[in-house]
């Protein structure tokens, strides 16, 4: 069995973080590991608390997982401060991790901050080089690309200004215009859309983890990106299509939604 390991917050909702990153991989076909960065007080209305672990701490995780159960993929999502990115890039160049997927993380749909400004910094400079793909929202891309973003040039224009920078491919997630679902990737001067139908759904709460998670659970079973991106948007809509509604604000989304589907009973390539 391939296996993925998620460097992440846990997030006690259940919707987000470490929680849906697990639940993704498994439902993908992938083992999960986890090493993670941080304790949020979160639920569907907010985020109340945030601990973070000791960076010396986070290494002794990272430790026991590549020294034992080597994974074929790595996901990092929410990273708070700036020990704790220079741990995670020292670790993933030391063990030559691979398949590496970047969610930079920087608000939760429910508005609230998960990273602090400093950090922002760190993360730019010592993680995003070392991704595979780095996967931002567009508010993140706004950030990192210092440029608005408000329609599919935009997109295609902050992508590559990341790229290029970074020497990296960008999946520019769509899913915050009001339209349409339709990430854009971008990867060595040139450019390819996954087109996504907008499912009317306000629970939306994971869906960047989830997709993130979705990608590199495929990539460690060996589909190249392009496919990975592709299965994941299917997975990411069946997840969304089956309308769970939970708790008071927006809700997780069903990421068991096909359990017994071909996502987990395939055969791999
Ligand atoms: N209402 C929706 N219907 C279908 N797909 C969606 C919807 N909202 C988000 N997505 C998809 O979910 C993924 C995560 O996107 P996005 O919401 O932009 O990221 P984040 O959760 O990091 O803010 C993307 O593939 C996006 O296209
Ligand atoms: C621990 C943790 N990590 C990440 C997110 C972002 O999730 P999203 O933007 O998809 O709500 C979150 N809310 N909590």
């Amino acid at each position: 069995m391939r296996t993925a390991l998620t460097i992440a917050g846990s997030d006690s909702g259940g919707g987000a973080g470490i929680q849906a990153d697990i639940k993704t991989m498994i439902t993908n076909g992938v083992f999960a590991t986890c090493a993670i960065t941080a304790l949020t007080a979160q639920n569907t209305l907010g985020v109340t608390g945030i601990m973070d672990v000791d960076d010396e701490f986070l290494g002794k995780e990272l430790d026991a997982v590549f020294t034992d159960i080597y994974p074929d993929a790595v996901k990092i999502g929410m990273v708070s401060s700036s020990a704790l990115i220079k741990k995670i890039a020292e670790k993933l160049t030391f063990y030559k991790a691979k398949n590496i997927v970047v969610d930079p993380v920087m608000v939760a749909t429910s508005g609230s901050k998960l990273i602090s400004d400093d950090a922002i910094e760190t993360l730019k400079n010592n993680l995003f080089s070392l991704a595979t793909v780095l996967t931002p929202n567009i508010p993140e891309a706004e950030v990192i690309s210092e440029m608005k973003i408000t329609n599919e040039d935009e997109m295609i224009e902050a992508s590559k200004i990341i790229s290029e920078k970074y020497n990296c491919a960008v999946l520019l997630k769509g899913g915050h215009k009001v339209n349409d679902a339709n990430d854009l990737l971008y990867r060595n001067g040139s450019y390819k859309w996954f087109y996504g139908k907008r499912i009317d759904n306000p629970n939306t709460h994971g869906t960047g983890c989830t997709l993130s998670s979705a990608i590199a659970s495929n990539l460690a079973k060996g589909y190249d990106l392009d496919t990975s991106v592709s299965r994941s948007k299917e997975y990411i809509s069946g997840a969304l299509g089956a309308m769970l509604d939970l708790g008071k604000g927006s809700g997780p989304m069903n990421h068991g939604f096909d359990i017994s589907s071909d996502y987990v009973l395939e055969k791999e390539n």
